[in-house]
């Protein structure tokens, strides 16, 4: 039925806005956008539905063959026709293929669900930090400003993860991945070919300074600056092929003192936090820096001009918003956060990618 819908929708689209549906009322309804709409509110289902799957870890217990659906179901513990309307389901996105009744297959989608590294992207999108935190975002838009308390019961969503260890770890996880995904576009961008000694300031679980690594032979020491539970975290694996110059150094990058070091990088960090917040992680970095060093910002640049066109940063921005009070910026906005912080901006190199970061050198002022 709802594969039924999305190829009518696609025709009604594909043919303009001539249809004209039938009357409610005495009210025209055009079937183009009624169509349109409840595809993109849909999204939710089909959020719940992958995440289903991967919380139960179907794609773990399909074999590399056709199986029928009632074993897969005695195998995982469910109910073999819920399970065989979940599956039904998902093939319309191409996870799983219904071979023949009520039997399926791995597709080339369903058979990355495998992969842990894929699984904790839908974990983390589809689970329970993300889940509540978009239960009210009416509120966050009337008042300005996002209650985690009220969405998940913490201040912050950092001290939402110092009880929630698993979700803590599928996050760094996810983490990683992008950071991967990505690293190819970024690492290029900056210039290392001087630095002995680098500092990534919430580097996570040390993915992207790996990647630096790899290709700057001459940075002598690395230094990962995260929270103290990342770091421990970190002790029990993550990366798994983490450089072994990299030494984890737990601290907080609002009110501890950051090592010093040549370059500093900061990827996905200032989008996480309001304005405020960021001047003070700035400053703080900035009394670390002596003459001549830098720091490399990695986030997204948002389009100024108005006719400028807008990708996937304005949507980060808005969940950003959500789950953090954070915020994707423009040049002007940087700008304006390095002013207040008194240092300045050097360099920009925007990448062509709208999901990838550029990088925005700050010096000191
Ligand atoms: C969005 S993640 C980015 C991780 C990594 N830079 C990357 O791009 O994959 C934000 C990181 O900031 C760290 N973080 C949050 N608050 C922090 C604080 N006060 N001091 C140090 N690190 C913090 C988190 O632990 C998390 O790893």
């Amino acid at each position: 039925m709802i594969y039924y819908l999305i190829t009518k929708m696609i025709e009604t689209q594909s043919r303009g806005k001539e249809t004209q549906g039938g009357q409610v009322g005495s009210g025209k309804v055009d079937s183009g956008p009624v169509m349109f709409l409840s595809q993109i509110c849909d999204g939710l289902e089909k959020s719940r539905a992958i995440y289903t799957v991967c919380e139960l870890d179907v794609a773990n217990q399909l074999e590399n063959k056709p199986e029928p659906v009632d074993k897969l179901a005695k195998e995982i513990g469910c109910c073999p026709d819920s399970l065989y309307r979940l599956m039904r389901a998902l093939t319309t996105l191409e996870i799983f293929k219904e071979t023949d009744d009520r039997v399926f297959q791995h597709t080339e989608l369903s058979e990355k669900l495998r992969d842990q590294r894929y699984r904790d992207l839908v974990l983390l999108h589809g689970g329970p930090l993300s889940f509540n935190s978009w239960r009210d975002l009416t509120s966050t838009i009337r008042n300005g400003k996002s209650d985690s308390n009220k969405l998940f019961g913490k201040p912050s969503v950092w001290e939402y993860f110092k009880e929630h260890r698993d979700e803590e770890k599928i996050y760094n996880t996810a983490m990683t991945t992008y950071t991967n995904c990505l690293a190819s576009n970024i690492v290029g961008i900056g210039d290392f070919s001087k630095c002995e000694t680098i500092c990534d300031i919430g580097g996570g679980q040390g993915a992207f300074l790996t990647h630096i690594l790899k290709s700057n032979k001459n940075i002598k020491n690395a230094i990962n600056f995260e929270q103290h539970c990342t770091v421990e975290c970190n002790k029990q694996g993550g990366c798994p092929e983490r450089d072994q110059r990299i030494k984890d150094h737990p601290g907080d990058f609002f009110t501890d003192k950051i090592p010093e070091a040549d370059i500093y990088i900061m990827k996905s960090i200032l989008h996480n936090w309001t304005d405020d917040q960021a001047v003070k992680v700035l400053k703080n970095v900035a009394n670390s820096m002596k003459q001549g060093s830098k720091l490399y910002v990695y986030d997204i640049v948002l389009g100024n001009e108005k006719n400028e066109q807008q990708g996937v940063g304005v949507w980060l921005d808005i969940k950003m918003f959500q789950l953090m009070n954070g915020r994707e910026r423009s040049l002007k906005e940087f700008e304006k956060i390095a002013r207040e912080a008194g240092v300045k901006i050097g360099n920009v190199q925007k990448t062509p990618q709208s999901f990838s970061p550029s990088l925005i050198e700050f010096q000191k002022a």
